[in-house]
Parts: structure tokens; C-alpha cells; sequence
């Protein structure tokens, strides 16, 4: 990979990953431009600060809703690669005002998009497409069952047959499950169309769930994690948590910065890739996880009212889940093999541990009205082209407990 000279544009630069990407291609020697916002007191956004990006990118005042400052950005940085990163990426919020994500994330794109195809724009533009835009995907005859009693009915629905989904594959059908899925799917579309309509060199990435040091406070790793540090810290005595049954593919997010990386260079013009960890495991898992992490020996899970108890739910294994082993805790297998559920009337899970109980409070409030049970990612497309992942969840975990030592973090 060679990003020496190379000029790119980032937009949602002072983002989690775009943050991430901008350093690392100033290390790589690139002369990088991020389109930012304007802001009435000139502080650089605390990404950016983090990431030292000070002096060393050219910050271009601009907006998605406004084509003409994508048009200037376009003018001043003549970009190689523009990175399309921007985006009201938290899925609540989308729920909560849903016309304010469609105007950010799907106009926004189309805004850039327009920008390119005027100014004739010949750099690669590489989409941040995202796990959500699959959205419901069908893990188990049971739980197909359960979404058509739920639903009444799924679009498209499984094939012939067929009785799981997983891993997902490119191919898998779209289900989107939230304003802010409809708007990726939107941009995933539009990009392609860009490409196929105006031979602009556009490339999608369909990124799984991906975390570290520095990710947004309302998010569920950094939501465990930085409680977990609080706890350790003596600044609580719980954990407050909504739906822990849920599963995510986490990838770090170095990882996935290589995965833009390869995109970049490697991906064929119009294309569609995910990007992931070929892994699954539960919101309970990471609660357990980073327990485990904080340095906290897990003897048992049980409900509030004492039901559904579990010893040693921490207890790693590799076994094969939908053709694919990776690791999970003994309480993963059990819910993926539909042993094992939670809901609301639970009200929490106590953990016993060595040094005694932690209590994990559910809270409604935190439970979406329509949820994505299930992300798994088959990354075998990306693979092909030399990405590897290079880090357990562990490594984000720790990484993501480390940020949170500081104060001024928490
Ligand atoms: C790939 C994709 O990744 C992200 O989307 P997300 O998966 O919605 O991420 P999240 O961390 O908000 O939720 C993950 C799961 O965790 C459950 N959950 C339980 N308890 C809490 C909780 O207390 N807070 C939150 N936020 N979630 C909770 C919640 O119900 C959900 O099932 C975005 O970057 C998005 O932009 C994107 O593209």
C-alpha cells in the first residue's frame, strides 16, 4: 500500500475512526484534508486532539448538507481517495429523530456524490456502509419462528430450506431494522449507482461493529467498559445495561483502518465488501469480559430473583458455530443454541465473583423498539485481497478499560 503524497479527503474526520485513519495516513506520508464542521469556539474536536492531528491535516470548512462546500473541499484537496465516513452513526438517536439521520447520512451522501460527478472528480470514494443495512438476519429455526410471531412476516424471506443465515455474507438480504440501517442502505446504493451511472470510482464497505480506545460514550463497549472502570474505581456499585442478549461481530479498529486501507487500493471499482471478524459473541459476554479484564474472577450469573443461574458463564471455547470457530464464553454457546435468554421482568443478572456481587440492572429505556439479535460476518471477500484480523476482543477490551483509567475520559 503505498498512501505516500497521495492527497485524501476524509469526511467525518474528528469522528472514532476517522480519527484513527487520518493518523495513520499521516504516518503513511499522505497529505490529508478533513472536512469539519465550522465551530463558534475554534477548539479542535477532541478526536482529533487525541490523535495529535494538529498542523499535521488541512482542516476544510465544509457540511454534507451543503453541496457547495463539498464542491470547494473537492477544488482544494484534488483527492486520490476520499473517505466517506461521516454520518449520525448512533442507532437510538435515528429512532428518536429520524428525518435529522435521513438528511445527514443519506443526502449527505448523495451530496458528495453529485460534488464528485460536477467536478469530475476521478479519486476512489470509498462508502462506510454498515453491518445494520443486513439488519434482521435469521440465526435458528426457533428464532425465525420467533420474528414471524413478532412480525408476521420477514422480506425476503429464507430461501427454501434454508433455516440459518450466518455468517453473512454480501449476498445475504438486506433487512435494515432502524431509520439509520435505511440510511446506509440508501448511501450503499446510491454509491454503486454512482459508479454504474457516471463511472465514478466508488467502492462499499460493509463494516461490522468496530471499537477501541476512544469510541463514542453512548455506545455498548464503551458503555460496559467505562462502568467496569468505575466500579474498579469505587465511583459505582452497578452496571446499568439494556438488552444483553444481543450479538455483535466486535473488530478493533485498527483492524478495520486496514480494511479502508486495502479497499483503497485493492477492491474492484463498484464493489461491496464486509468487514469483520468472522466472530459473534453477546452484550453479556463483554459485560463478563471486561469483568474478567478489570481482574475479576467470575464464579456465577444468575437473575435477581435467583433463576437462571449459570456457573462459570466466562468459560472460553472455540467450538464451531455455522461452520466457523471462534472464541465465546460458555453463556454464548448457550444462547446461541437458545438455552438461554433474558428479558425485561429479569430486571438484571447478579455476577458472583471472588471479591463478591456485582449487580447488572437492566434498563428499559435502553431496549430499542425494533433490535438486531444477530451480526456475524463472513469477511472471506476481503480476506482474498490480504486483509487479517489482528485483534481478540480481549485486545479491544483492554484498550477500552486503559482509556478510561483517565478521569477526564469517564
Ligand atoms: C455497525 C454498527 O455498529 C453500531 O451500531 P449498534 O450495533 O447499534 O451499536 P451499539 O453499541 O449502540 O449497540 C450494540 C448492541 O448493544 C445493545 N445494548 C445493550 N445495552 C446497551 C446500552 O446501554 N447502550 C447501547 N448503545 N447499546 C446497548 C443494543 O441494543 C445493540 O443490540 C454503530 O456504530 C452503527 O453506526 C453501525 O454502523
Amino acid at each position: 500500500m503505498n498512501f505516500k503524497d497521495k492527497n485524501v479527503l476524509i469526511t467525518g474526520i474528528s469522528g472514532f475512526v476517522g480519527s484513527y485513519l487520518a493518523e495513520r495516513l499521516v504516518n503513511e506520508g499522505s497529505n490529508v484534508y478533513g472536512l469539519l464542521r465550522r465551530r463558534a469556539d475554534g477548539v479542535t474536536p477532541v478526536n482529533m486532539q487525541n490523535h495529535e492531528l494538529d498542523g499535521k491535516v488541512t482542516p476544510l470548512t465544509g457540511n454534507l448538507k451543503d453541496i457547495t462546500s463539498i464542491a470547494n473541499a473537492i477544488d482544494t484537496a484534488e483527492p486520490d481517495y476520499i473517505f466517506h465516513l461521516a454520518a449520525q452513526s448512533f442507532v437510538p438517536q435515528s429512532f428518536d429523530n429520524p428525518a435529522d439521520t435521513e438528511q445527514n447520512n443519506a443526502m449527505g451522501t448523495s451530496n458528495l456524490l453529485e460534488a464528485m460527478r460536477i467536478k469530475d472528480s476521478d479519486a476512489r470514494m470509498i462508502f462506510a456502509g454498515s453491518s445494520e443495512e443486513y439488519g434482521l438476519v435469521i440465526s435458528s429455526q426457533q428464532q425465525y419462528e420467533r420474528v414471524i410471531k413478532q412480525y408476521g412476516t420477514i422480506f425476503p424471506d429464507l430461501k427454501e430450506g434454508q433455516t440459518t443465515e450466518l455468517p453473512i455474507a454480501e449476498t445475504n438480504p438486506l433487512r435494515p431494522m432502524s431509520p439509520y440501517a435505511v440510511s446506509k442502505v440508501y448511501g450503499d446504493f446510491l454509491t454503486r449507482n454512482y459508479y454504474h451511472s457516471y463511472d465514478i470510482d466508488t467502492v462499499v464497505s460493509r463494516a461490522f461493529n468496530h471499537e477501541g480506545a476512544g469510541r463514542g460514550k453512548m455506545f455498548v463497549t464503551s458503555v460496559v467498559t467505562n462502568q467496569v472502570m468505575q466500579l474498579k474505581m469505587g465511583l459505582t456499585d452497578k452496571i446499568t445495561i439494556g438488552n444483553v442478549n444481543a450479538f455483535r461481530d466486535w473488530t478493533h479498529v485498527n483492524d478495520i483502518v486496514d480494511g479502508y486501507l486495502t479497499l483503497a487500493t485493492k477492491a474492484n471499482k463498484g464493489d461491496v465488501y464486509n468487514q469483520g471478524s468472522m466472530r459473534t459473541n453477546s452484550i453479556l459476554t463483554y459485560i463478563l469480559l471486561s469483568l474478567k479484564e478489570s481482574g475479576e474472577n467470575i464464579n456465577s450469573i444468575s437473575t435477581f430473583n435467583g433463576d437462571k443461574k449459570v456457573d462459570d458463564p466466562a468459560e472460553m471455547n472455540n467450538d464451531e458455530y455455522c461452520g466457523v470457530s471462534f472464541a465465546k464464553t460458555k453463556v454464548d454457546s448457550m444462547m446461541l443454541n437458545n438455552e438461554l435468554e433474558y428479558n425485561i421482568e429479569d430486571k438484571g443478572i447478579i455476577v458472583n465473583t471472588d471479591n463478591g456481587d456485582v449487580k447488572v440492572e437492566f434498563n428499559p429505556a435502553r431496549f430499542r423498539p425494533a433490535e438486531v439479535p444477530i451480526l456475524f460476518s463472513n469477511t472471506k471477500k476481503i480476506q482474498k485481497l490480504g486483509v487479517e484480523i489482528k485483534h481478540s476482543v480481549d485486545d479491544i477490551i483492554r484498550d477500552q478499560l486503559n482509556y478510561y483509567i483517565k478521569k477526564e475520559n469517564q
